[in-house]
């Protein structure tokens, strides 16, 4: 299990390390259109899965869309902070 800051420091250091095979190093190649995507599809199975599918599945989809929320913060250059001052 990991938190949300541990996943986000993971992905900055794959990032910056363009650490071979990370799916996270491929998905910022592909650039902000690609991950607004995912973001968007994540967040649309995650609302199937809490409607029809049930707290479990929700949960599992749910983490898909913190990492490809996550994604895009890095392919923005945002850091956590910039977030959560607006929280
Ligand atoms: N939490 C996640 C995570 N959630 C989703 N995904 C990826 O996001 C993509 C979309 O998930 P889906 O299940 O919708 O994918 P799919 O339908 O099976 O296939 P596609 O959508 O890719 O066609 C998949 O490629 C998943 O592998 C994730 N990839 C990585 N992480 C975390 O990020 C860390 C770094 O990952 P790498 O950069 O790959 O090392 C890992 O240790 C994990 O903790």
């Amino acid at each position: 299990m990991k938190t949300f800051e541990e996943l986000f420091a993971e992905l900055q250091r794959k990032a910056a390390e363009q650490t071979p095979g990370s799916g996270t190093v491929a998905a910022l190649e592909r650039g902000v259109h690609f991950i607004g995507k995912k973001v968007v599809e994540e967040a649309a199975e995650s609302w199937m899965a809490a409607e029809h599918e049930g707290p479990q599945r929700a949960a599992e989809e749910i983490s898909q869309l913190l990492y490809q929320a996550q994604v895009l913060m890095i392919a923005t250059g945002l850091e956590l902070k910039d977030v959560y001052r607006h929280l």
